[in-house]
């Protein structure tokens, strides 16, 4: 479960980007975080994953109590979540299969596991075939696969993914939504904040709206908003 209590963020030049916010966010629930940019989506999910530190306020992620843990903990927060990325941030020097390699390693995985493990989350993206490519050989789609493989080989508990389907055409994001949906129907939690209107309007999920740092919507079954 994901919890978080009067929770604020003002960034050192003093934009105050969360404002106040409460939520709980059960296990294995699918919720869309939308809202205006520059609302604070990111800022949202950045405390989650303490890319940033609250200001104030208390957050929980399965357990982990955010604000008091310490830089050397950090690693053991990121087991539990696995991050998706619009740009995808793949590392260009390393193939496929070592890119989601990469990310058993850091987290000191047994190698006797890891090929299997990375083989068999490169199936489930259907990239087997693959694994030797780099990169910039593959298209935009195949690579928030390779990235979406990269966060759930070691199957946290809850993905968050921060506009994956941003620098892709409209067929490529419903691919990269099935999946998404896929991993939810496995038990994963999925946070994903998005402006993609006829996604959220067209698989209906848990929407959270944030407009100027607060929650100002937050229904079962939403949709999205009149902004843009
Ligand atoms: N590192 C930072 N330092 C200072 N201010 C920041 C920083 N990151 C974001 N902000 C500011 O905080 C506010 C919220 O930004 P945030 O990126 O969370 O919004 P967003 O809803 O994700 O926007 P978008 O939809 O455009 O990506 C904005 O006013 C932004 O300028």
């Amino acid at each position: 479960m994901i919890e978080m209590k009067d929770v604020y963020k003002t960034y050192s030049n003093g934009v105050l980007a969360i404002n106040g916010i409460s939520i709980k966010i059960n296990q294995g629930e699918f919720v869309y975080i939308v809202g205006p940019s520059g609302a604070g989506k990111s800022t949202f999910i950045k405390l989650m994953y303490r890319e940033e530190k609250p200001t104030k306020g208390s957050i929980v992620i399965n357990g982990i109590q955010l604000e008091n843990l310490k830089e050397k903990e950090v690693p053991y927060l990121r087991r539990n979540i696995g991050v998706v990325f619009q740009d995808f941030k793949l590392l260009p020097k390393l193939t496929v299969y070592e890119n989601v390699a990469f990310a058993l390693e850091v987290i000191g995985e047994n190698p006797k596991n890891i090929k299997k493990k990375v083989l068999n989350v490169l199936d489930l993206v259907q990239l087997k075939h693959k694994a030797r490519s780099f990169p910039d050989e593959l298209s935009g789609g195949e690579q928030q696969r390779v990235s979406i493989a990269r966060s759930i080989v070691n199957n946290p508990p809850v993905i968050i993914a921060d506009e994956p389907t941003g620098n892709l055409d409209p067929e490529t994001s419903w691919e990269i939504m099935r999946l998404l949906e896929e991993i939810n129907n496995r038990g994963t939690t999925v946070l994903m904040a998005t402006h993609n209107k006829v996604i959220v309007n067209t698989i209906r999920k848990r929407v959270i709206t944030i407009e100027d740092g607060k929650i100002v919507r937050d229904e079962a079954r939403g949709e999205y908003g009149l902004y843009e």
